[in-house]
Order: structure tokens, then C-alpha cells, then sequence
């Protein structure tokens, strides 16, 4: 029924208030309030309008991709968004485009790899859009080896240029967003030579089309990789490959804050670390953590909703049917996600404070934290992202089989998500990163060198390395520093195994390839002892609103229980809980499912997603599904005509047995 809220009841039953968890998972009461403002005013314009999309050419969805970021632009002009606006406009318009990689990657390579000058000279005209930028790194051949990319741009002391050149097939730049028919600029990474001699990789600012005409310049070769994963989806951006042939390029094209050639040809390599080069890479990486809590947030929502909707079995007396939320399978697989979804928040709060730390430092020429912000963006960027992809999925099965629909939204969503495990970092390549991270400070334990921030733990081997767990009752569990030492007696413990595994090796590189998949369940182990202590973090710190504090106790420790349980070999073969620990654990989780059950619509309502920004049949806010379910059905091409198209060419004739027969 219209207009009738059918999850009322499930809403009535929260034991907390709602609109004080909204502040809290938006972070603040300012990014509430942005938040909720933007997406309505997205929500309620007709140019924002996707629920067609899915039916949509490839032609016409690059097309109404352009209309709406073109559009979303104008409103930023026009009502003088702030920052912060504007990118909550690109959210909940929910479209990816070239304006992702314009402001996500472009401007920001620039900001971070550009002098004083360059910055000035080519921020002015990003930031007004009179040039479009993507940022081209990958290649056909090299993507995750960074170091073996081939394009290569060689200094002319002729004409204080550089040529920007493609040697091989392989060599050709592919999958850049925004490059293959949109983006008029790119900071391309290519191997700098000057005097015959390779000085690695680096960014340079390469025009490729024409201001005029859009038509690519004389040398550059240019166009999009094709269709890609999933109907509609990711398929609005125009990801692309592009070749150079012997393309030319003003010196002061090179982006020269970390290192520069001057007018004669000669290579100066500042005091920095050479890895600042990556520095958009470490940024895009953060921001994608916050971005995996938004993503499975969206996944969870329609998931709780809908299970709540949703009466299978349990009518033998003539009684109503029962809500799939209260089966204990349906809680064991869709809370942890909702905890997971809040973990992944949180974390991502903590990640953005480390990034602004390591960035400050960083302008101060304060280089000690680099590798630990390097570990933490390049691991939970892994971590998350994998479970986020994994927890899209199964909200789709929770969804039994209405989820595979298209307009239950999870199809989509899962298809234009997915993709995140592998850009900006292949999710394994990124964890063995976090893995080299570990075994350098294992190997300095003891060195009088105290292991700081995530790593501190390690400072406590001799504890955590024979201390035993204390639990001894299910409740025992709930106490965060018996959480906390099961959590680090684990990490530690992998990550001294591996150490130990590696040490038999004589060639350390050769060993680090036999443990490579050891390495990364230890990089994992640390990874998801970061997550578990930024939410004690917080659940340990002030928390105002009614019963909110109890609600996310509740989750902190589904999160935490849930994952002891998943990884139960780990915990045991490492000998950080017993079985009979391990069965308390699982007590324990059922008891915490049934204390979330009553809250479960409210805590996805805390999200304050709009209907349109779920996209959603199954996850619409008032619970009216099956008439909507109805309604999108009819509106198929396919039902536009009662008998369909094809029916006298092929049905009819199959019936009626009159087709001409087969010629072998
Ligand atoms: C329907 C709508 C639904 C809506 C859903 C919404 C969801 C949207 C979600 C998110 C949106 C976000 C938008 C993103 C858009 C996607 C765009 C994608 C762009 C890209 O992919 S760009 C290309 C990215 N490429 C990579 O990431 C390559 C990965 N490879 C590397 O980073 C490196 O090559 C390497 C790290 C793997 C290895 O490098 P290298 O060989 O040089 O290094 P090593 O020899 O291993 O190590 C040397 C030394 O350096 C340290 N190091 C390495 N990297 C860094 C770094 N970045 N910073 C600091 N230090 C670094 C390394 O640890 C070593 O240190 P030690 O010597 O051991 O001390
Ligand atoms: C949707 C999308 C958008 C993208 N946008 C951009 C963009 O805007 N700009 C840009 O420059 N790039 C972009 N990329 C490229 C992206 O960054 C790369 O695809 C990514 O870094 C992975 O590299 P690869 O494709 O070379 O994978 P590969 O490295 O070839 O990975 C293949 C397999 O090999 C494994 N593997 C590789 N190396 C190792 C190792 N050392 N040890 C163990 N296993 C290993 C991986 O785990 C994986 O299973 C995009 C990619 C996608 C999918």
C-alpha cells in the first residue's frame, strides 16, 4: 500500500535513538547535515533520474554520463558548492566518470608531484575545468610491477623537450578512467632517460587532445578498452588505452617537485623517498576504505529491510509467516556485515586522521611514518575491499531470488564495486606489501628500535607470544582486552612463523616467494587487528545519544566474535583461544544477534540513504515491495507487447512444426 510504512513496526522496536547514530556514522552533525542535504536534492532532480540505466546502449550511457557530470558541475558553479558538497554531489549521483578521475586522481597527482609553478599554472585551469584530466599509469603489460612499466620519456636537449614514446604493443597505457574519449590531459607515468641513462618512473603532464576540436594530437594514438564487467555499471566510464609515437612535450611538463632535469639534460633527485612518486596511489587508497563502509552500508540496508519484509515457512498453525531476519542462519550471515560496515566507517575515520598526519609530516620533510601509512592505506584498502566485495554477494543470496534482480539494485552495485579489489592495487600484491612491512619489523625486534603505532603490539612479544587467553565464560568476550590479546597474540604469532619460515631460507627474496600465501594470511591477521581496535577505539570513547553507545558495543563485538569464528584455524593453530574459548565465542555471538535482531532496521535506517541513492526495490524505506516488484516488471521492454517480437518468425513455427528443415 502507498504510503503506509511497513517496516513501522520493525522501527518501533529500536532501543535507541536513530537520528543520534546518524550523526555518529556520518561523523559529524556538519557532514549529517551535508549529507542529507545533497542526497535529497539529488534524489528529487529528474537529470539524476538511473533507474533506466540498465537498459541503456553503451553509447547512450557514456552519453547521459556526460549530461549528468557536466550537470553536477554546473550546480557546483552555480550554488557555490564547498568542497565537501561537491564530492557528496558525485556520490549520490552515483554514476561513475571522468570526473572521478579528474579530482580523484588528476588534480590531486599535480598537488602532490608538481612544483609551486606547475601547480599554479595548471590547478587554475583543472579547477575550472577548462582542461579534463585522468591519470594514466597502468599499461597493457604492467600494472601491479609499477617499476616495469615501459613507456618512456626521453629528454632532448635539441629542444628542451622530452619525447613521450610507446616501444611495444605492451607498453601501450590501458585502463585509465576518463581517458578513452573524455579526458583532454593526463599525467602519464613513463621511465625518464636523460643522457642515455634510466631514471625510473615518473609523472609528466601530457595534452592529448585538441582544446578546438577534441581530436587526438599528432602522434598520440587513442581510444576506450571496451565493454567491461556487468550491464550498465562501470560501463558509464570511458576507461582507455593510448599510445605515443615519439610525442613531444616542454620540459617543464615533467612534474619536478621530487626530482627535476634541467635545461642541459642533468638529473636531480632530491633527499625525498623516492616512493612519493605512488603518493596519489596512498591517497585514492584511503579514501577507498571509507568508500567500501558507503558500498556495504548500501548492500546491508537492502538486505535487513527486505529480510525483515520478507515471511517464509512457520504458518502451519495459521499463524503469520516468519520474517527471514529471525532465522539465527539469516543473522549469522547478514550482522556481521552490518558490523562490518560500521568497523569499515570507523576505521576509515582513523585512516583519514593517519593520512592527514603523514601528509603534514610529510611538508615538514618527515619521512618516519611513510611506511606505516604505505602498510595501513595498502592493507585495509585490500582488506575491506575484498570483504565488502564478498558481503555484496551475499546480500544478494539473503535476498533469495528476487535479489538477482536487476531492480533489487545488488546486481549492480556489486558489479560497479567489484572492480575495487584490483585498481589502485591488486588486493594480494597490496597485502604482501603490508606482509614485506611486518617482516621488516619483526626482524628488528630487539634491536632497541620500539615498534610505534599499528605495529606497537609487536613491542610485547615476550607477552604475546606465551601469554594465554583468559576467558573462561561466554560474557568473557565482551571484555575488550581479552578481545584485543587474542587479536595480537594471533597477528604476532603468524607473522614470527613467517619470519621464522623465512630465516631457514639463504635467499631471503626466494623464501619470501615460497611463503607468499602464508605471508598474506599474516598481512590479513594484522590487517583485521588494526580494524578490531579502531572500533574498541571508539566504543571506548565518548559517545553521546541515547542507547548508541550499547548498539555499537554490540557490533564492535559481532565484528570481532564473527571474524574469531571464520578464522578459527589461525586463532587455534596459533594457540590464542582454545576450542572450548572458541565455543564461548560462538555463545556469545548468538546472544549478541538476538540483542541486535530488534534494532537491525533501525541501525541500517542510520545510514540515511534516500531511496534513490539504494536504488533499491527490495530496500525501499517504507517496505512496500511486492506492488513495486510488480510495477518494475511491467515496465520491461520485453512486456511492452503482450505477444512478443519474434513469435511469428520463431514460436509460431516450433509450434506448429512448419519451419523448413535443417541442411547439414
Ligand atoms: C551503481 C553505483 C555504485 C557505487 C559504488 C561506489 C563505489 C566506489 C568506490 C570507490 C571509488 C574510488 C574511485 C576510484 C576509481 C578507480 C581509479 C583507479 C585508478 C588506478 O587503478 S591507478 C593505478 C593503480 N596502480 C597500482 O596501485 C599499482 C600497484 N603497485 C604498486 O603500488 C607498486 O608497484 C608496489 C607497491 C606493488 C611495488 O612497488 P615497487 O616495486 O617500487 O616497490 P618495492 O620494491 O616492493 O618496494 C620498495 C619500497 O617502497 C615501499 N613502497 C612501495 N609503495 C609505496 C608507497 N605507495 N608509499 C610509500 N612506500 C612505498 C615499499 O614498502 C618498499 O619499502 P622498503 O624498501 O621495504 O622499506
Ligand atoms: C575498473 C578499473 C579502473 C582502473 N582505472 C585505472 C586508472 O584510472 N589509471 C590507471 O593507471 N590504472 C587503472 N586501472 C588499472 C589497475 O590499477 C590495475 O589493473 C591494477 O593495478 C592491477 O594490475 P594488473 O592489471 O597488472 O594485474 P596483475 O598484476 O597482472 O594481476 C594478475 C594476477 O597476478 C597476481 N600477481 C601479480 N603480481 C604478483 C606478485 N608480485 N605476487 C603475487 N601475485 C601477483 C595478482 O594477485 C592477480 O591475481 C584500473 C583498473 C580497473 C579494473
Amino acid at each position: 500500500m502507498e504510503g503506509v510504512d511497513h517496516l513501522a513496526d520493525e522501527r518501533n522496536k529500536a532501543e535507541f535513538n536513530v537520528d543520534d547514530m546518524k550523526i555518529i556514522w556520518a561523523g559529524s552533525r556538519h557532514a549529517f547535515d551535508v549529507s542529507n542535504r545533497i542526497s535529497r536534492f539529488v534524489a528529487t532532480d529528474p537529470v539524476f533520474e538511473k533507474s533506466n540505466r540498465a537498459l541503456m546502449t553503451r553509447k547512450e550511457l557514456f552519453k547521459n554520463t556526460l549530461k549528468k557530470s557536466v550537470y553536477a558541475w554546473k550546480i557546483i558553479k552555480e550554488l557555490r558548492l564547498s568542497d565537501e558538497e561537491g564530492i557528496k554531489l558525485r556520490i549520490f549521483m552515483d554514476q561513475p566518470g571522468f570526473l572521478d578521475l579528474h579530482w580523484g586522481m588528476f588534480v590531486p597527482a599535480i598537488k602532490g608531484q608538481g612544483t609551486e609553478e606547475q601547480q599554479q599554472k595548471w590547478l587554475s585551469l583543472a579547477n575550472k575545468m577548462q582542461i579534463i584530466g585522468c591519470y594514466a599509469q597502468t599499461e597493457l603489460g604492467h600494472g601491479s610491477n609499477v617499476q616495469g612499466l615501459e613507456t618512456t620519456a626521453t629528454f632532448d636537449p635539441k629542444t628542451d623537450q622530452f619525447i613521450m614514446h610507446s616501444p611495444t604493443q605492451t607498453s601501450s597505457k590501458w585502463w585509465p578512467g576518463g581517458l578513452g574519449k573524455v579526458s583532454t590531459h593526463a599525467v602519464v607515468y613513463a621511465r625518464l632517460i636523460t643522457n642515455g641513462k634510466d631514471h625510473g618512473v615518473h609523472g609528466f603532464i601530457v595534452q592529448l587532445r585538441s582544446l578546438d576540436d577534441h581530436s587526438p594530437l599528432p602522434g598520440i594514438t587513442i581510444g576506450d578498452i571496451g565493454m567491461k564487467f556487468g550491464n550498465g555499471a562501470y560501463n558509464s566510464m570511458d576507461n582507455g588505452f593510448l599510445m605515443f609515437n615519439q610525442f613531444r612535450i616542454p620540459r617543464d611538463q615533467m612534474l619536478m617537485r621530487l626530482s627535476k632535469v634541467t635545461r642541459e639534460g642533468k638529473y636531480i633527485a632530491s633527499d625525498v623517498p623516492r616512493q612519493l612518486v605512488y603518493g596519489t596511489m596512498v591517497s585514492v587508497r584511503q579514501t577507498i576504505v571509507s568508500k567500501a563502509s558507503d558500498a556495504l552500508a548500501r548492500a546491508v540496508c537492502i538486505a535487513t529491510r527486505y529480510s525483515a519484509v520478507r515471511r517464509q515457512f512457520g504458518s502451519e498453525n495459521g499463524g503469520i509467516e516468519t520474517q527471514v531476519i529471525d532465522y539465527k542462519t539469516q543473522q549469522n550471515r547478514l550482522f556481521p556485515l552490518l558490523a562490518s560496515a560500521y568497523a569499515f566507517r570507523f576505521v576509515g575515520e582513523w585512516l583519514k586522521w593517519l593520512y592527514t598526519d603523514v601528509t603534514q609530516r610529510l611538508e615538514a620533510s618527515d619521512f618516519v611514518t611513510l611506511p606505516e601509512a604505505h602498510a595501513c592505506t595498502a592493507g585495509l584498502k585490500s582488506m575491506t575491499t575484498s570483504a565488502t566485495s564478498d558481503g555484496i554477494e551475499e546480500c544478494r543470496k539473503l535476498c533469495g531470488g528476487h535479489g538477482y534482480l536487476w531492480c533489487s539494485g545488488l546486481p549492480e552495485l556489486f558489479a560497479v564495486y567489484v572492480p575495487a579489489c584490483t585498481y589502485e592495487g591488486d588486493n594480494v600484491v597490496l597485502q604482501l606489501q603490508v606482509a614485506r612491512f611486518l617482516m621488516k619489523t619483526v626482524s628488528q625486534l630487539g634491536s632497541g628500535k620500539a615498534p610505534a603505532g599499528t605495529t606497537a603490539y609487536m613491542g610485547r612479544a615476550q607477552h604475546l607470544l606465551q601469554c594465554r587467553s583468559g576467558v573462561q565464560k561466554a560474557e568473557d568476550w565482551l571484555n575488550p582486552s581479552m578481545v584485543l590479546e587474542a587479536f595480537e597474540s594471533r597477528a604476532l604469532r603468524m607473522a614470527i612463523t613467517c619470519a621464522k619460515n623465512l630465516s631457514k631460507f639463504e635467499n631471503q627474496e626466494q623464501g619470501f616467494s615460497e611463503l607468499l600465501a602464508d605471508l598474506v594470511e599474516a598481512a590479513i591477521a594484522h590487517c583485521q587487528l588494526i580494524v578490531v581496535s579502531k572500533f574498541i577505539a571508539k566504543i571506548e570513547g565518548e559517545i553521546e545519544g541515547k542507547g548508541v553507545k550499547k548498539q555499537l558495543k554490540n557490533l564492535c563485538y559481532i565484528y570481532a566474535l564473527h571474524l574469531l569464528h571464520k578464522h578459527l584455524g589461525d586463532f587455534l593453530s596459533t594457540n590464542s583461544v582454545t576450542p572450548e574459548q572458541a565455543s564461548l565465542a560462538s555463545h556469545q555471538l548468538r546472544s549478541l544477534y538476538s540483542q541486535v535482531r530488534p534494532n537491525a532496521v533501525a541501525l541500517v535506517d542510520a545510514f540515511d540513504y534516500t531511496d534513490h541513492y539504494l536504488g533499491s526495490v527490495l530496500g525501499r524505506y517504507d517496505g512496500n515491495v511486492y506492488p513495486k516488484l510488480f510495477e518494475e516488471a511491467l515496465k520491461d521492454p520485453l512486456n511492452d507487447s503482450v505477444v512478443p517480437d519474434g513469435y511469428h518468425e520463431y514460436i509460431r513455427p516450433l509450434i506448429k512444426q512448419n519451419f523448413p528443415s535443417a541442411k547439414l
